[in-house]
């Protein structure tokens, strides 16, 4: 196997795998080459090398093979890897004899700050590239207080929100922030998964006041996915210690979940209630315009990327309107669309983009159907079924017909000729220009945007 196919299986995982999993696990692999039908790989520690092999071992292996047939096997060669760490980290790590077993402290002096078993930051994760809107508003606001240092506010900031709404985002983000705001404090950023794992390896070595000691001497904490220690009972007793002690000293924690501390089954009264003592935040469910608003700020990243491509008119209003899900499947869908009209050399129009997204699109079908939307717009604007699909061009009747045109356009798979059959058999021009015009007055007409709002979240309950 080359390096360029271990880059490619690399990327495929990253994809697949969620960012924590990923940078626990995979990243810390270094492919070193392959040799008589062994794949090798340079790994920091046993313990990594171990777990490794028995959790991702088969997957990786399935992976290797179908790229290169010749792989039969995977071996981890524990390479002990000497490098420029912050000095206290570097004495835990002599402590424990594993070197990069230890999560990594985030400092600006660190030389290398994104190790291998912390949670190294995502570059793209920041506060410049996290688009606001009502549904993240207040976790915003709360993220950037704790971003800015300071005396500490409110004790834990408890982010939670459903899968990929940008909890680990806004935790990098805040991370970022205060590297550059203030250098000199050690930010830890770990899941609840490597803080488990490093627990029961300070436990198995007998290093636990190392472990201690190095989690007490962090100004900033961060854990994500707490959840993940509902049911360990140590864990989540050392975690209580560890919490109670960095309180005491005043320093900030954070700590994300997907869903609230109340709704976290297995979770020990004491942490549930040490969870809520701070401030608990939630990030909603993404509602039309912040979709959109992350499409065009991510369309405009990659029409620097890829210049010259044309997005044309409303594909991404479209996009908005139909892939509700979470915002990484919102995200892949536009960087495959970029990535597919760049190959085809061709602008993204309505056609490339149902052709490329077909499963995604597929996956996210709502089940609206033109009568609904119909009835829906009808009983709206009190006027009957038979006035919105007649052939009367009063205003009246006329504008809730557009709307009805142009919602049955977003929230459905039909094609403008077939739409136009549903009412009153028009041609495809005119619904073609019934939801151009819907789109333009949405701009400017604060009435009309609300009344599309509406009748779009009736349809999707
Ligand atoms: N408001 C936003 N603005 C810009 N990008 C966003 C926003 N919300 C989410 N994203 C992007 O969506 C992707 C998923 O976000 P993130 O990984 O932070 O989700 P999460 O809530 O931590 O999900 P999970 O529970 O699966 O870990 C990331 O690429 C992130 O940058």
């Amino acid at each position: 196997m080359t390096q360029d196919q271990w880059g490619s299986i690399r990327n495929e995982l990253h994809q697949t795998m969620g960012a924590n999993s990923f940078q626990s696990w995979i990243e810390p692999l270094i492919y070193v080459g392959t040799d008589g039908g062994i794949a090798r790989f340079n790994v920091p520690t046993n313990f990594l090398g171990n777990y490794v092999s028995q959790n991702y071992g088969d997957m990786l292996l399935s992976k290797i093979t179908r790229m290169n047939p010749s792989v039969r096997r995977i071996v981890f060669d524990t390479v002990t890897v000497s490098q420029d760490a912050p000095a206290q980290r570097k004495e835990a790590a002599d402590a424990t004899g594993a070197p990069l077993a230890v999560p990594q402290v985030h400092t600006k002096s660190s030389a290398k700050p994104d190790s291998l078993n912390g949670s190294p930051l995502d570059k793209r994760f920041t506060f410049d590239t996290f688009v606001v809107g009502k549904p993240n508003e207040l976790a915003h606001a709360a993220a950037r207080r704790v971003a800015e240092g300071g005396p500490v506010t409110f004790n834990p900031l408890f982010l939670y929100g459903g899968v990929g709404l940008g909890k680990t985002h806004l935790m990098h983000a805040i991370a970022w922030e205060l590297r550059t705001r203030h250098p000199h404090l050690n930010v830890l950023n770990l899941s609840a998964e490597q803080f488990m794992y490093r627990f029961v390896q300070a436990l198995r070595d007998r290093k636990m006041m190392d472990f201690k000691e190095l989690f007490r001497s962090v100004d900033v904490l961060m854990v994500d996915d707490v959840q993940f220690i509902a049911g360990k009972d140590s864990t989540q007793e050392e975690f209580f210690h560890t919490f109670n002690a960095l309180v005491d000293q005043h320093k900030q924690i954070i700590i994300s979940a997907d869903r609230a501390p109340d709704e976290i089954k297995d979770l020990e009264n004491r942490i549930r209630s040490r969870l809520q003592s701070g401030l608990v935040v939630d990030l909603h469910p993404t509602d039309y315009e912040l979709r959109l608003g992350i499409l065009q700020s991510k369309s405009e990243m990659y029409s620097r990327m890829y210049p010259g491509l044309e997005v044309e008119r409303g594909i991404l209003e479209f996009l908005a309107a139909r892939i509700v899900s979470n915002v990484r499947i919102l995200e892949g869908a536009l960087t495959r669309l970029f990535a597919f009209a760049s190959l085809v050399g061709k602008p993204i129009s309505m056609d490339l983009t149902q052709e490329c997204l077909t499963d995604i699109l597929r996956v996210s079908e709502r089940k609206v159907s033109i009568e609904e939307i119909q009835r829906k717009v009808a009983d709206h604007y009190l006027i009957r079924h038979s006035d919105l699909v007649g052939p009367k061009r009063v205003r009246t009747f006329a504008r809730p017909r557009q709307i009805a045109m142009y919602l049955c356009k977003q929230l459905t798979t039909r094609s403008l000729p077939e739409i136009g059959r549903h009412f009153g058999g028009r041609d495809h021009t005119t619904v073609m220009h019934g939801v151009r015009r819907i789109e333009e007055l949405r701009k400017q007409d604060a009435q009309i945007a609300e009344d599309v709002e509406l009748l779009r979240r009736s349809l999707e309950a």
